[in-house]
């Protein structure tokens, strides 16, 4: 299915899995607003992107994703600039098991920022089309990753945030579907900080690193590919997606009712 005529957001755009995510939904002729922190990483994905798509499809955006202000502003420019907005993957994050505040902080608390601001300009029900919200949390939302507790923590909230909006969104008729993107380990920036961000659990390297072996490194191209999925396919809406090097499945979860 073509994305053409349709608008992105991709927080955490310049590097790693926000990039890949970016560089596909281009291809599939949607415009994407890429937000992120790292100006300079930011600004040389840029010229690629010009070269490879023009510059009409594509903007940056300065923007942190713990900032209300600024992810409010974000969205506007993006929505003014592209005319509304249709899909948006909150997928900033970062792994900091000193800084744990932090990590909530940007983890959590920016995928809810993102998923709000988001509905302001997607929801039916305030003058938007409808649309589909991807937020990414981990393997890490499904199963503990015992060197990153708070890491863990995050992306598990991300799980449990992103479905109850699913079903909100659905009880309510906002239009809007709502997923979570779920990878193993990607090597990229995040996974190579792992050794110096793990704080007081540094001592369980040796853990991670087993789990690293059980589960392989998934290549960039098939997390994206389950983004393209879940925003193509109209009826996933509460799904999340685990994409290890070794599994690709929507996860099922207990049914208590
Ligand atoms: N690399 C991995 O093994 C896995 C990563 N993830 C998740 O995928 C997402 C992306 O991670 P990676 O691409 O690996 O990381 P990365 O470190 O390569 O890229 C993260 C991007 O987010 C940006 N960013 C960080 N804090 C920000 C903020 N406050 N506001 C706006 N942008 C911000 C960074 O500047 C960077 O461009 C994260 O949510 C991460 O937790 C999930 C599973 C596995
Ligand atoms: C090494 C850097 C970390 C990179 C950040 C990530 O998010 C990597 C994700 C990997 C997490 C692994 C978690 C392991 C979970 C297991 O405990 C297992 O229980 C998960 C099983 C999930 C399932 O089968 O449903």
């Amino acid at each position: 299915m073509s994305l053409n005529g349709k608008t992105a957001v991709v927080t955490g755009a310049a590097l790693g899995i926000g990039r890949a995510i970016t560089e596909l939904l281009l291809q599939q002729g949607a415009k994407v607003a890429l937000l992120d922190v790292n100006k300079t990483a930011s600004e040389s994905l840029m010229e690629v992107l010009h070269k490879q798509y023009g510059r009409e499809r594509t903007l940056f955006l300065n923007c942190d994703v713990e900032s209300e202000e600024q992810i409010k502003a974000a969205f506007q420019k993006a929505a003014e600039t592209f005319g509304g907005i249709d899909i948006v993957c909150n997928n900033a994050g970062v792994l900091n098991e000193d800084t744990w505040e932090k990590t909530v902080s940007v983890n959590l608390m920016g995928v809810i920022r993102g998923s709000y601001t988001a509905l302001e300009h997607m929801s039916k029900l305030s003058g938007g089309r409808g649309g589909v919200i991807i937020n990414t949390a981990s393997l890490a939302g499904l199963g503990p990753l015992p060197s990153c507790p708070v890491y863990t923590a995050t992306k598990h909230a991300v799980v449990g945030f992103t479905r109850a909006m699913a079903a909100a969104s659905t009880a309510s008729g906002y239009g809007v579907r709502f997923n979570t993107l779920c990878p193993g380990f990607v090597r990229t920036d995040l996974f190579s900080s792992i050794i110096s961000n793990s704080g007081r659990f540094s001592h369980l390297t040796d853990a991670t690193q087993q789990l690293v072996e059980h589960f392989g490194i998934v290549d960039l191209a098939d997390v994206a590919a389950a983004v393209l999925e879940m925003v193509t396919d109209e009826t996933k809406n509460g799904e999340a997606f685990l994409v290890s090097a070794k599994r690709k499945e929507y996860v099922r979860f207990a049914s208590f009712v």
